[in-house]
C-alpha cells in the first residue's frame, strides 16, 4: 500500500511517500480537488443553501440560466460520508513509524485540501500514538469546512511536554497573526487534549475553540505502577515490545493472511456489508508490526512520563482557559480519564459542552458511528467568526446525513403514507409539491401538530422533491446545552442538522433578507404540546406578526395545514393531568422553566406554554395529509403593509387560510379509501412497496 502525504512545517513543505510516483499522485489528488470544487451543482455545499437555478454570464454578457441538479433527489442511494477505518489508520501509519525521526512537525493531508473559503484553522494534536493520523476517518469531511494541520511526533522524538506546548503555541500565534479574525480549533485526543488545554490557558486572548476527545485526566494506579514497573525491568535493546510478545514480523505468512482477511472485510464494508469489531480486530492483528514500531518499550515509558507531566500542567492552568470547549467522552474503556474530572472540567471551563459517546471505546475517532463533523453540526460548534451564527455558519446536511434522518423516521413516514397537496398559481390543487415557489424569500406559515410530528415527512420531502431547504424557526430550547440534564439533548440533533434557527425577530429578518425559505409556526409549542381536545385549534397571537417583516423583503407567504396525528395516537395524560402527579409536576415545572417562555406576558392561552412530554396511546396508524395553499404575494406592498391595520388584515387572512387548509383536509380524508393502514398495505402488496398510494379525489 503506498501513501503520499504532504508535510508542512514552519520551514516549508515535506512529502512522505512510499512510492516513486509522488508528483503524479499529487497532481491526481489536485485534479480531484478541483473537480470537487467545480461540482457544487450536484454536491450539497456544506456552507451554502442549495440554489436551484444559477445565473452565469456568457462571453457576450448574456445571462444564462443553468438548471442545477438536486443533490438530494437520489438520497436513498447516498453512501456513508466516512469510509476509512482503523485498518486505513494502521496501514497509513506504517510510513509514519519508520526510523526517519526528526522534530515534531505539522502536515496537511491532501484529502483535506477542498475546504470552503474562510474556513477556520484546525490543528490536530495526536494522542499517545503521536502519528497525527488520528483524524484519518474524518479528513475528507472535516477538510471541506476546516483548514486542517496535524501534528506528527516521531516515535523516537523526546521533546518534553513544555516544549511541545511552546511549539503548538508558536504556530497558533503565527496563524493568529496572519489571520486575526479566523478562529483556531485545537482538536486533541487524550494527551493531545491536555496539550490543547495548556495552549489555551497560556493564550486566553487568542480566539480558540477546543475539541477534547477523551482528555487524559489521570494516570491510574495500574498504569503508573505495575505497567511502568514491568516495562522498566524488560531488557533494553529489544527491537519492539509487541514483536517480542507476539513473535510476529512484517512480511510473515501469518500477517499476510490477516492482512488479506482484513482487506476483504474493508472491501465488504465499502459495499455496505459492514465488518465492525471483527474487521477492526483483524486489522489490528494484521498490523501488529506497525503497532509494535509505534510503541517500542522506551517510547511507551516516555509517553507515560509525558502523560503525567501534561496532566499536572493542565490541572494547574485550567482556570485560565477562556476558549469554548467541546468534550467528547467515550462510554467504554476509559483508561486515562475519570468522569469526576470531566465534571470538574465542565464546571470550570467557561463554555463547555460534554457529549457522551456511550457505545464507543478508547479511540472513538477511529471507530464506526463517530462522525466529528456531524457532532460539530449537532452542537452548533462551528463558527467562522467570534460566535456561531445559526444562519451564516449553518452547514447543509450531506446526502448521507439526510438519508440517516430519513432512515430514523422511516417507521413514521411509511406508517402514515403522507399525502402532499399544493396549489398552482391558477388555483388548481395538485397532488405534488409543484405549487411551492422555487425562488426565495418565501415564508411558510402553518399549523403545528402534536409533538411537531408534521415536520418529519415534510422537511425531507420538500428537500428531496423540490430542492427547497426550509429554515425552520424553532424554540430556543432545542439549542440549549444544559448540564446535568435529565433528558438527553441529542434528541434535538435533528433540528440542528436540518437547519432549525432559534426564533427571534432578528432571525426571521436575516433569513428573509437572504432570500431563504422560512418555516414559521406562530402557534409554536402551544400547538405542538397541546392538551386533550385541542387538536387542530390554532393558538396564534391576536396582534399581527410576520406580515410586516415578510413584506419588507417581498416574501411570498405560503399558508399550509396538516392533519393526521389524531389518527396515530390519542393524548391520555396532558400537562394539566401531569401537574396533578407529584414527580411529573416537578418535571413539567423544571422543563418549562429551563426552556424559557418565548410568549411570556401574553395574556391569552398562547402564553400558557407548558413544556412536557404528553402521555399518548398509539393507534393503528391512519394517514398524514398536507395542504399548501396558494402563495400570497407581498412584493410591492411594503408601504401599504407598514400600516398596522392593513398588516392585521393580511395576518387574519393567512390565519383563516391555514384554518381552511386544515378544515379541507379533515373533510376530504373521510373519503380517502386508503386512510387506514390495511388498505394501504394491500395496495402496496399488489402494486409494489414503492408505488404511490392513491387518495381522495381532488
Ligand atoms: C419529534 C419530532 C421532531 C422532528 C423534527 C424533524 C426534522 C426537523 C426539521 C427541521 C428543523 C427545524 C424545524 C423548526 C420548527 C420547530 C417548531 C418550533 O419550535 S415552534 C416554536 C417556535 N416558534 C414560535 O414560537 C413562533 C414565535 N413567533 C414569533 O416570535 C414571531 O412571529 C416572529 C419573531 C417570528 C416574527 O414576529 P415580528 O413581530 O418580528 O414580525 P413583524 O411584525 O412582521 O416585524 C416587526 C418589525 O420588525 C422589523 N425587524 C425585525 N428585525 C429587524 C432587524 N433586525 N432590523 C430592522 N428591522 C427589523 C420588521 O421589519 C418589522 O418592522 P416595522 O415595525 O414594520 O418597521
Ligand atoms: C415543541 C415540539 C416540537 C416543535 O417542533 C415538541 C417537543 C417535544 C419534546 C418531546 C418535549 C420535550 C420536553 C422535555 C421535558 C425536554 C425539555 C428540555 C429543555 C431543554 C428544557
Amino acid at each position: 500500500m503506498e501513501t503520499t502525504t504532504v508535510l508542512r512545517s514552519t520551514f516549508g513543505l515535506y512529502a512522505f511517500s512510499s512510492s516513486s510516483n509522488l508528483r503524479q499522485r499529487i497532481s491526481v489528488a489536485k485534479h480531484r480537488l478541483t473537480s470537487v470544487k467545480s461540482v457544487t451543482s450536484t454536491t450539497p455545499h456544506p456552507s451554502r443553501g442549495v440554489g436551484r437555478r444559477r445565473k452565469n454570464n456568457d462571453e457576450n454578457g448574456a445571462t444564462l440560466a443553468k438548471v442545477v441538479e438536486n443533490p438530494y433527489s437520489k438520497v436513498e442511494a447516498a453512501r456513508p460520508d466516512l469510509r476509512k477505518s482503523l485498518s486505513d489508520f494502521l496501514e497509513e501509519a506504517r510510513d509514519f513509524v519508520g526510523d526517519k525521526g526528526g522534530p515534531p512537525r505539522w502536515f496537511s493531508p491532501l484529502e483535506c485540501g477542498a475546504q470552503a473559503r474562510g474556513s477556520p484553522l484546525l490543528l490536530f494534536l495526536p494522542g499517545v500514538d503521536g502519528t497525527g493520523l488520528g483524524l484519518i476517518r474524518h479528513h475528507k469531511k472535516l477538510g471541506a469546512i476546516f483548514d486542517i494541520w496535524c501534528l506528527h511526533i516521531p516515535v523516537s522524538d523526546r521533546t518534553p511536554v513544555k516544549e511541545l506546548v511552546k511549539l503548538i503555541e508558536k504556530t497558533v500565534k503565527s496563524e493568529h497573526y496572519r489571520f486575526p479574525n479566523r478562529p483556531i480549533y485545537l482538536v486533541g485526543e487524550s494527551i493531545g487534549a491536555c496539550l490543547a488545554l495548556d495552549v489555551a490557558a497560556r493564550n486566553p486572548d487568542i480566539d480558540l475553540s477546543l475539541i477534547l476527545v477523551n482528555p487524559a485526566t489521570h494516570v491510574n494506579n495500574f498504569i503508573s505502577q505495575p505497567l511502568s514497573g514491568m516495562l522498566n525491568v524488560l531488557p533494553d535493546g529489544i527491537p519492539t515490545l509487541l514483536e517480542d510478545i507476539f513473535g510476529v514480523k512484517q512480511g510473515d505468512l501469518l500477517t499476510g493472511m490477516l492482512d488479506a482477511l482484513s482487506n476483504e472485510f474493508s472491501s465488504q464494508r465499502m459495499g455496505g456489508g459492514g465488518g465492525g469489531m471483527l474487521r477492526d480486530l483483524l486489522a489490528v492483528s494484521a498490523n501488529l508490526p506497525t503497532l509494535s514500531r509505534m510503541f517500542p518499550k522506551d517510547t511507551l515509558l516516555w509517553k507515560l512520563e509525558m502523560l503525567k507531566s501534561a496532566i499536572a500542567s493542565v490541572n494547574s492552568h485550567i482556570y485560565s482557559v477562556r476558549a469554548g470547549t467541546l468534550i467528547l467522552l467515550s462510554g467504554r474503556d476509559q483508561w486515562l480519564l475519570n468522569e469526576e474530572d470531566i465534571d470538574r472540567y465542565s464546571r470550570t471551563l467557561p463554555k463547555c459542552i460534554v457529549r457522551k459517546l456511550d457505545d464507543n471505546g478508547q479511540f472513538p475517532l477511529l471507530e464506526d458511528g463517530v462522525d466529528l463533523a456531524n457532532i460539530i453540526k449537532c452542537t452548533c460548534f462551528y463558527r467562522r467568526g467570534k460566535a456561531h451564527d445559526h444562519i451564516s455558519d449553518y452547514l447543509m446536511p450531506t446526502t448521507y446525513e439526510l438519508k440517516q434522518q430519513i432512515d430514523n423516521d422511516r417507521l413514521l413516514v411509511d406508517g402514515t403514507s403522507p399525502v402532499m397537496l399544493s396549489t398552482l398559481e391558477d388555483g388548481t390543487i395538485v397532488r405534488s409539491l409543484e405549487g411551492l415557489p422555487l425562488e426565495g424569500p418565501v415564508l411558510y406559515v402553518g399549523y403545528h401538530m402534536l409533538l411537531g410530528l408534521d415536520l418529519v415527512p415534510m422537511v425531507s420531502q420538500i428537500l428531496k422533491e423540490r430542492n427547497i431547504h426550509l429554515r425552520g424557526l424553532a424554540h430556543p430550547m432545542f439549542f440549549k446545552n444544559l448540564k446535568n440534564l435529565i433528558v438527553d439533548t441529542k434528541m434535538f440533533d435533528k433540528y440542528k442538522i436540518m437547519g432549525g434557527v432559534p426564533v427571534s425577530n432578528f432571525s426571521i429578518y436575516k433569513l428573509l433578507r437572504e432570500k431563504a425559505h422560512v418555516l414559521l409556526y406562530p402557534g409554536g409549542v402551544r400547538e405542538a404540546l397541546h392538551r386533550k381536545g385541542e387538536e387542530y385549534k390554532l393558538f396564534w397571537p391576536e396582534q399581527s406578526e410576520f406580515v410586516r417583516v415578510a413584506s419588507k423583503f417581498g416574501a411570498k407567504i405560503v399558508p399550509f395545514g396538516v392533519v393526521g396525528v389524531d389518527d396515530i395516537c390519542e393524548i391520555v395524560l396532558d400537562s394539566n393531568d401531569q401537574r396533578k402527579i407529584p414527580i411529573l409536576k416537578d418535571l413539567v415545572e423544571w422543563a418549562t422553566r429551563e426552556a424559557g417562555n418565548i410568549r411570556e406576558g401574553d395574556e391569552s392561552e398562547l402564553g400558557n406554554q407548558d413544556i412536557y412530554i404528553p402521555g399518548v396511546v398509539p393507534k393503528i396508524p391512519g394517514r398524514f395529509y398536507y395542504y399548501f395553499g396558494k402563495p400570497i404575494e407581498t412584493a410591492g406592498k411594503e408601504k401599504e403593509l407598514k400600516d398596522k391595520e392593513k398588516a392585521q388584515e393580511l395576518y387574519l387572512q393567512v390565519k383563516s387560510e391555514v384554518e381552511q387548509c386544515v378544515a379541507y383536509l379533515k373533510v376530504k380524508r373521510e373519503s380517502d379509501p386508503y386512510r387506514h393502514l390495511l388498505p394501504r398495505m394491500l395496495y402496496q402488496a399488489s402494486h409494489g412497496w414503492s408505488s404511490e398510494i392513491p387518495t381522495f379525489d381532488l
